[in-house]
């Protein structure tokens, strides 16, 4: 199987990598090589390769400034999943795509399900809808996952963020009133892995996946399981790795400037990937341990 990762330097995209190629071939060329906004680019590229599955682990997650870069936002969150979504169509690939709790304005009781009406808060959960929105209406076999709060030891992130501070400063003031998941990329890695093993289960043919595929395509919620806030989730860190000596202190989201509101219940329910599927990823809490295993030295934050 022909296999187009994109986004292959981000966090999902890095986790992605070397377990896609035991599902075949994996091209996955860096931004450098390939810029997604470029849609003749992208066009040139999917007809010439013809991949059996894309995986679209790109995107433009810079929540905040997405308020000031709408356009950029959408043509990368939005115009490119329905891009990728009718060129597969046109030869007959399949598509595995990743959305964000950010569809939802986080005023729900309890996790939100597949089911449940968005009402993004703001233009980067706009333009990740619209593209949900795209790639469905564009008719391909497509799988869309949505995961909440990703952290891992590479990139930007809540936990290289926290694990910096926690080492140079005596004190930092953390959010404690959005609930949610935190995913480690490497699960959210593992669990896209899981589902196309049951999807390519029943033949080795090339085009397996996309024939598995008919009658289970559609949005998922795949996250880590349980529920903390930011602030248990920096403390749980920091009891992980004693080296960050930090005092945590609970703060409300109103005292932490941001040009753009978040959700205060980020809750997915999971339920529906594990009815259809059988997959289910571990409690937060195991996977930070398992992401944290993987760093030797913490000092490592401080330095790359
Ligand atoms: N980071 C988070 O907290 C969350 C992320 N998600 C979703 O999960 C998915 C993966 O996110 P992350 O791995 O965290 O993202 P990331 O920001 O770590 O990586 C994004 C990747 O997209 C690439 N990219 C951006 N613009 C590009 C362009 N013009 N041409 C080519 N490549 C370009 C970047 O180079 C990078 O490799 C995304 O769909 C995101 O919306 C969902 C919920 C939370």
């Amino acid at each position: 199987m022909r296999i187009l990762l994109t986004g292959v330097n981000g966090q999902v995209g890095s986790a992605l990598k070397p377990l896609l190629r035991s599902l075949g071939t994996v091209q996955a060329p860096p931004r450098e090589e390939l810029d997604l906004v470029d849609a003749r680019a992208v066009a040139a590229w999917v007809r010439q390769y013809r991949p059996h599955l894309i995986v679209n682990a790109a995107a433009y997650t810079a929540v905040d400034r997405a308020e000031q870069e709408q356009a950029a936002a959408f043509a990368l969150n939005a115009q490119l999943p329905e891009l990728l979504g009718s060129l597969q169509r046109e030869w007959g690939g399949a598509v595995i795509h990743y959305s964000t709790d950010y569809v939802f304005d986080g005023t729900h009781e309890g996790a939100y399900t597949e089911k449940d009406i968005t009402a993004p808060l703001g233009v980067y959960g706009r333009s990740k809808r619209a593209g949900e929105e795209g790639l469905m209406s564009s008719g391909v076999p497509a799988l869309i996952f949505r995961t909440s709060w990703v952290y891992g030891l590479h990139g930007r992130n809540f936990l290289r963020t926290m694990l910096r501070l926690g080492q140079e400063r005596a004190e930092i003031q953390v959010v404690n009133d959005q609930w949610g998941a935190p995913t480690w990329a490497g699960s959210i890695a593992q669990g896209t892995m899981a589902v196309c093993a049951t999807l390519c289960s029943s033949a080795q043919a090339e085009n397996s996946l996309v024939d598995g595929l008919t009658g289970k395509e559609g949005i998922y919620h795949l996250t880590n399981g349980g529920a903390t806030t930011w602030y248990d989730f920096t403390r749980r860190i920091f009891e992980l790795r004693p080296e960050c000596r930090a005092l945590v202190l609970p703060i409300p989201s109103g005292d932490y400037p941001s040009p753009v509101r978040r959700p205060v219940n980020s809750r997915l329910d999971n339920t529906k990937l594990k009815e259809v599927f059988g997959v289910r990823l571990p409690l937060w809490s195991e996977a930070l341990e398992d992401c944290l295993a993987e760093l030797p030295d913490v000092q490592e934050v401080l330095t790359s």
